[in-house]
């Protein structure tokens, strides 16, 4: 815990949408903090909201259809009200985004490094092409492209999706951001590549000492980089904790869900069964009421249980845990025994690397 100002504070960020089929409520009111130097996971399955979360605090949420209300304040200064020059300048500078896939990202009519070399020249008035284009096989090289200085030329089609993504990065480098959003940055890869580029960015974020918000619908992949972890579901915070908290006593019915799901670990590693509300017309209660085993009618109604504090950074939304009800019905004892299965480094991704 610390008393000093989060670097990103949200707080109840909701953004909605006007649709043909009338309005739909994304993201439901949410609230978190982003911490200097931490790596901050937002997880849940498909649909949960993850995305329009983070876009909608940089702005990359067009309005209308989109509506985004609430507070982002990044040191203190509000993304979501201040003038668009201001934010312009925050993002140029402070805050890059990554996304799951880089082939839109990258202009398929330059090289690589060509463009990595103009984001410098736009961060820096005063370098030097020749300056620039060293800069970016500099950048290129810490973010694992094997002979930059040989591959500066190549194409966006001659790289890998590995390298793609790895260019993606550098590309992030350029500005060295003090906070990095990064959207599924891995789902597009297999497995050993993902695990290497898992890698890279915790190894960029401690030469860089940069705080990192990752969205992802795998735990396996929290496990390997989260320091926070808030469990998104329909729009709504579930559950939120430390690493440790989630996984060795994850506390809401869709955390463990979703546990359950991480492959490899004597689970299934199929879905959950049954799907997300719609988004038009959510129930009331617990958005997971539906697909919960523990589900009674007490989770029907009302809003989506408050945060209950059950450590001192972790909370749960479920009712289970108010005064009054038998918060043991819900805990998952086979996921919270000690043998390994609940050790963060233990689980996921990297298994077959
Ligand atoms: N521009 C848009 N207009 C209307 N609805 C949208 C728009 N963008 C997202 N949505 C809806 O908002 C909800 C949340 O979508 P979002 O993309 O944030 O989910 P996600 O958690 O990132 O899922 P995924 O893991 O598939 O990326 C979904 O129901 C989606 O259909
Ligand atoms: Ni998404």
């Amino acid at each position: 815990m610390t008393t000093e100002t989060p670097l990103l504070e949200v707080e109840n960020l909701t953004t909605k949408f006007r649709t043909d089929e009338g309005k739909l409520t994304a993201v439901d009111g949410i609230d978190f903090t982003v911490e200097e130097g931490e790596t901050v996971c937002i997880v849940g399955e498909s649909g949960s909201g993850k995305t329009v979360a983070t876009e909608s605090i940089t702005g990359l949420v067009e309005q209308p259809p989109g509506y985004v209300e609430g507070t982002a304040r990044y040191r203190g200064e509000d993304l979501l009200s201040m003038n668009s020059e201001r934010l312009r300048e925050i993002r140029g500078e402070e805050i890059a985004h990554i996304f799951q896939n880089p082939q839109e990202a990258m202009n398929h009519c330059y090289s690589v490094g060509w463009q990595i070399a103009e984001a410098l020249k736009i961060h820096d008035n005063n370098i030097s092409d020749s300056e620039a284009r060293s800069k970016a096989v500099d950048l290129l090289d810490r973010a694992g492209i094997a002979n930059a200085s040989s591959r500066i030329d190549d194409y966006p089609h001659e790289f890998s999706g590995g390298q793609k993504q790895r260019a993606m990065i550098a590309m992030a480098l350029v500005t060295s951001p003090t906070l990095l959003i990064a959207d599924e940055p891995t789902t597009a890869l297999d497995v050993t590549i993902q695990a290497q580029i898992l890698r890279l960015i915790d190894d960029i974020q401690e030469e860089f000492g940069m705080s990192i918000l990752f969205v992802t619908h795998d735990l396996g992949v929290v496990a390997e980089i989260a320091d926070k972890v808030i469990v998104m579901y329909s729009g709504k915070v579930m559950e939120r904790g430390d690493v440790f908290d989630i996984f060795e006593t994850p506390a809401h019915p869709y955390t463990q869900a979703l546990m359950k799901c991480i492959p490899g670990q004597g689970n299934s590693g199929g879905g959950i069964p049954g799907t997300l509300p719609d988004p038009h017309n959510q129930p009331d209660g617990c958005r997971f009421a539906s697909r919960c085993e523990h589900a009674v009618e007490d989770c029907q109604v009302g809003e989506q249980p408050e945060d209950i504090a059950i450590g001192t950074e972790h909370s749960v939304s479920c009712i289970y845990y108010q005064n009054g009800y038998d918060s043991s019905v819900v805990r998952d004892p086979d996921l919270e025994q000690g043998d390994g299965r609940s050790d963060p480094d233990q689980t996921g991704v990297t298994g077959g690397d």
